[in-house]
């Protein structure tokens, strides 16, 4: 496998591939004073012509910066699915997704591409996660939720079942969201309520 970004979520990208005896051969970096990660090589920013049989997955948390590369990179990608995640048969991964330690998905849940399901989160039935969607360390998404391009779901937050989260919204760290939230809101606590808009894009 590549990656792109040479970060800490790369660093956990690679010990999920680890546990599927997987090596990473290089990581590319727009930062040329990068020069290793975990003993992996990082060889500066992305190049077409690069010689690889390997699948490229963009190994960078931020949703907007993974949207934006992987609109420009027209490589293969990968996916990576630690061991001890739980992935029942009827869930459909899209390309370039990593689901990480401990995380569970549920029956008929669609995730879509470059999606960062993180260390024990949870995404229940009937669910749809949209593409370059991020579900934080330790959120729950209950039953038939969907979840629109770009969103993130912070760390151990909860979203009530059957809700809709707009594109680009965020969600914060802990929040219990029990109404739909719209498109770039960014929603705080619990009960969640809006508190500003996503500006990034
Ligand atoms: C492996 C990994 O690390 S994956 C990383 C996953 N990342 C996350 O889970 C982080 C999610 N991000 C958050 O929760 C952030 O706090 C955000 C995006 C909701 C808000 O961040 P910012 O835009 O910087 O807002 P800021 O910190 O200025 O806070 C604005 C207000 O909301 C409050 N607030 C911010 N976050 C939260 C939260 N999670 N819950 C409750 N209140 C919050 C602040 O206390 C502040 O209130 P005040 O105006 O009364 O002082």
């Amino acid at each position: 496998m590549l990656l792109y970004g040479a970060s800490g979520h790369a660093k956990v990208i690679i010990s999920c591939l680890q546990g599927n005896q997987t090596d990473v051969e290089a990581i590319f970096d727009d930062d040329v004073r990068k020069k290793e990660l975990l003993n992996v090589p990082v060889i500066g920013p992305y190049r077409a012509d690069y010689e690889t049989n390997n699948q490229l997955i963009i190994a960078i948390g931020d949703n907007a910066i993974r949207c934006r590369l992987a609109q420009r990179i027209s490589h293969a990608y990968g996916v990576s699915v630690h061991p001890s995640a739980q992935i029942d048969p009827g869930v459909k991964l899209g390309e370039g997704c990593v689901v990480l330690h401990g995380s569970i998905l549920q029956v008929d849940t669609l995730i879509g591409n470059h999606v960062i399901i993180n260390t024990g989160a949870s995404v229940d039935h009937d669910c749809m996660v949209g593409n370059f969607v991020h579900i934080a360390p330790g959120a729950v998404l209950c039953g038939g939720i969907r979840v629109d391009v770009g969103a993130l779901i912070g760390a151990g937050a909860v979203i009530c079942p059957n809700l809709a989260i707009g594109k680009w919204a965020v969600v914060g760290a802990g929040s219990v969201v029990t109404r739909p939230v719209p498109d770039y809101a960014v929603v705080v606590g619990n009960p969640a309520r809006i508190i500003k808009n996503n500006k990034l894009l």
